[in-house]
């Protein structure tokens, strides 16, 4: 394919000495480029030699470290991009997927739907209505192109279009863009690794090493090298670089170039601005399609703290039921069977007390469960069919009546044998604390009642410490109690940042976000645009757990609904903040999910959640209150438990907290944008 000489003149785009290093790696050394108007330019070159480096720089993706870019198109909407990869919301239709750019473009809505006709006519797509994700490679390929020219650009850049094309698709293009170039003067870069399908360019350009080796027609390129095919031509060229090559000539394009770029090179777009109306509503609109095609993901978000709730509930802070403990009594000789006939009530000290007592200990935590001997009782402790061992001794009776009524002239004798010999199995601390307690609370009712019943006063049987009506909380606070606030404050936290990683990662990692950039979204509307949306998903998270917790369950509420609400929606924006850091910063799910699960355990112990800070290592305390969920957490539980309002510092340093977190992480999300260049995923 020839260029016509009228069109030679007139330069759609030039590059002049253009640089640009990732690191240490130099991609583009000192490259000029010549594109006249109205033509296809195929850009040819092996991989990784700098070809989607150069487009980024042309398209304002990012800038070059030195050089000049001169070109016509000033706007983002005179620019067409169609990436590597399809780049495509899956679950758009075909006409949303064109109203989305058509407004990221600036079109209005009949401009759009007469484009989208006239597309889906032109490139033979299905109907407007159809899915994406419904559609075949090929077509998906083609709405991509679509996407490219729903603004009628002036210039077009392609990255690699034909890649993975049938030869029919991959010709058909070629005869769009043929059509493109001469009849509407458009001006075209392709890239392709496909060297032959470059014939039909009119100019080839063939990079190597980060500098154009040539820049002519395919024909006059076949001739100078005296080859038939433009593949031999290229390796000629490149034989010819590689030999012309010497360490010492790399060096000093090396230092030729960080003098370059001591004198940074302009933007050649004009910025439109940080922050557009009409872009950020296309945005959210967008974002609202994909909330609503994606009915699983809906489901698992409003779903997950329900279950997640209504289990931590059902599963935790419930005393635990039928533990069984040995009991041997020596002073019964027809063992626990004796203890049917024993009167329950009365001064009973003539009957054997030890069942009077035994009775007192039915409750629903404890099962006795008679042994005939101390080893048996022992052995069943061991062998984990016990949680422990009592045993009342042969004159165990006798001996605490006498102690009950000769008080201090009780003999030792009488001292010792009233003693009740306890054996615990405290592996396990919950439980064996547990059965303490009950153990020691069912004698002090034992005493007291048989006390009382034979004419004592009945505290003379106690130890004299009375707890009063608690302050705050319940006279028997179960662990659940303890941990809820915590716990409903470290969802709120990682719902958001699942969601916002979910979201960003997947548009990242398939160069979504990066063609919506190219099409002039900034990065201040993306995140708006979420965080809309994702307000409105915490807001019903947090109302479905504040119900699940202290509605449907008993966990105690004293708070005030207002400020408590807007704790958590504060605490949910942190997780999201915390969302967009982690999603600037990993390339893949893979590290998402280790920074995700890495943090989760370490912020769950630390902040107070499953163990007092108070009770922390020295070193841990003093830091510990810093982490995103401890002082939230503790603002919590001093708002749920407590009642106190925001002047109280505990509750008011939670909301600091979060604030100063959501500034922290938004600060870092910034900077890491800036040191990576953008949100691009590698
Ligand atoms: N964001 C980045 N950070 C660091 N290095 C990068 C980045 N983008 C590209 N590179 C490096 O720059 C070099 C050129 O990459 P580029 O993607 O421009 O090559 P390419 O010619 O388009 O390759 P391909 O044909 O395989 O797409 C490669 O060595 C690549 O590893």
């Amino acid at each position: 394919m020839e260029l016509e000489t009228s069109t030679a003149n007139e330069y759609a785009l030039t590059i002049r000495g253009a640089y640009k290093r990732y690191g240490n790696n130099i991609v583009l050394k000192g490259l000029n480029m010549t594109l006249p108007q109205g033509t296809i330019y195929g850009l040819l070159g092996p991989s990784g030699c700098g070809k989607t480096t150069l487009l980024n720089c042309i398209v304002g993706r990012i800038e070059l470290d030195a050089g000049q870019i001169t070109t016509k198109a000033k706007h983002r909407a005179d620019i067409g991009y169609m990436p590597q990869d399809v780049a495509l919301y899956s679950v758009l239709s075909i006409e949303e997927t064109f109203l989305y750019y058509g407004r990221l473009f600036g079109m209005t809505y009949s401009q759009i739907e007469n484009r989208t006709e006239q597309l889906i006519k032109l490139l033979e797509l299905p109907a407007a209505k159809t899915l994406v994700e419904n559609l075949s490679g090929g077509q998906q390929r083609r709405v991509s192109f679509a996407v490219a020219l729903i603004h009628d650009p002036q210039l077009l850049i392609l990255d690699e279009p034909t890649v993975g094309l049938d030869p029919l698709l991959s010709q058909s293009i070629w005869e769009h863009l043929l059509k493109l170039a001469s009849n509407g003067k458009k001006t075209i870069i392709i890239t392709t690794h496909y060297i032959e399908e470059a014939r039909q360019a009119h100019i080839v350009g063939l990079m190597r090493g980060g500098v154009l080796l040539c820049e002519e027609t395919p024909t006059q390129l076949m001739i100078t090298h005296n080859c038939d095919n433009l593949e031999q031509a290229f390796l000629q060229l490149s034989h010819k670089q590689h030999s012309a090559f010497n360490e010492e000539d790399d060096q000093n394009e090396i230092a030729n170039y960080i003098e370059l770029t001591k004198e940074k090179s302009k933007p050649h777009l004009n910025s439109e601005g940080w922050f557009l109306w009409s872009r950020f509503m296309a945005q959210l609109i967008k974002n609202w399609f994909f909330m609503w095609r994606n009915k699983a993901m809906m489901i698992f978000l409003l779903g997950l703290p329900l279950v997640q709730c209504t289990f931590y509930n059902l599963a935790i802070g419930h005393d635990p039921e039928g533990l069984k403990i040995a009991v041997v009594v020596d002073e019964l000789t027809n063992g626990l069977n004796e203890c049917l006939s024993i009167p329950k009530t009365g001064c009973t000290l003539d009957y054997p007390l030890s069942c009077r007592y035994l009775d007192k200990l039915k409750t629903r935590t404890i099962k006795v469960v008679e042994y005939e001997g101390l080893s048996e009782g022992r052995n069943a402790v061991y062998s984990n069919k016990a949680w422990g061992l009592l045993h009342f001794n042969l004159n165990y009776s006798t001996s605490l009546a006498e102690r009950i009524n000769f008080t201090s002239e009780a003999s030792d004798f009488a001292l010792e044998w009233s003693q009740l010999n306890v054996w615990m199995d405290m592996s396990n601390q919950y439980i064996g604390n547990m059965l303490k307690e009950d153990l020691l609370s069912g004698y002090a009712g034992f005493l007291e009642e048989l006390l009382s019943d034979c004419g004592w006063p009945p505290q003379s049987g106690s130890i004299p410490v009375r707890f009063e009506e608690p302050i705050y909380g319940t006279r028997h606070p179960s662990f659940i109690h303890f941990a809820s606030p915590a716990v409903i404050v470290v969802f709120m936290f990682y719902l958001p940042l699942m969601f916002t990683v979910g979201v960003l990662l997947y548009e990242k990692m398939a160069g979504i976000l990066e063609r919506c950039m190219v099409a002039g979204i900034t990065i201040l509307e993306v995140v708006t645009a979420h965080s809309v949306i994702q307000f409105v998903v915490l807001c019903l998270q947090g109302l479905l757990m504040m119900f699940i917790m202290y509605q449907v369950f008993d966990s105690p509420f004293v708070g005030n609904f207002f400020w408590t609400s807007n704790l958590l929606i504060l605490q949910g924006l942190s997780g999201m903040c915390f969302g967009f850091l982690i999603s600037v910063v990993s390339d893949t799910m893979n590290t998402a999910s280790f920074m995700g699960i890495g943090t989760f355990f370490p912020l769950c112990s630390m902040s107070g959640m499953l163990w007092p800070q108070e009770g922390m290592h020295t070193l841990l305390k003093s830091i510990g209150w810093l982490l995103p969920t401890s002082l939230p957490s503790e603002a919590m539980r001093a708002l749920t438990a407590r009642g106190w309002g925001i002047n109280h510092p505990a509750v008011y340093k939670g909301f600091i907290s979060s604030a100063l977190w959501i500034i922290l992480f938004s600060f870092m999300t910034r900077l890491v944008i800036k040191a990576k260049n953008g949100l691009r995923s590698k």
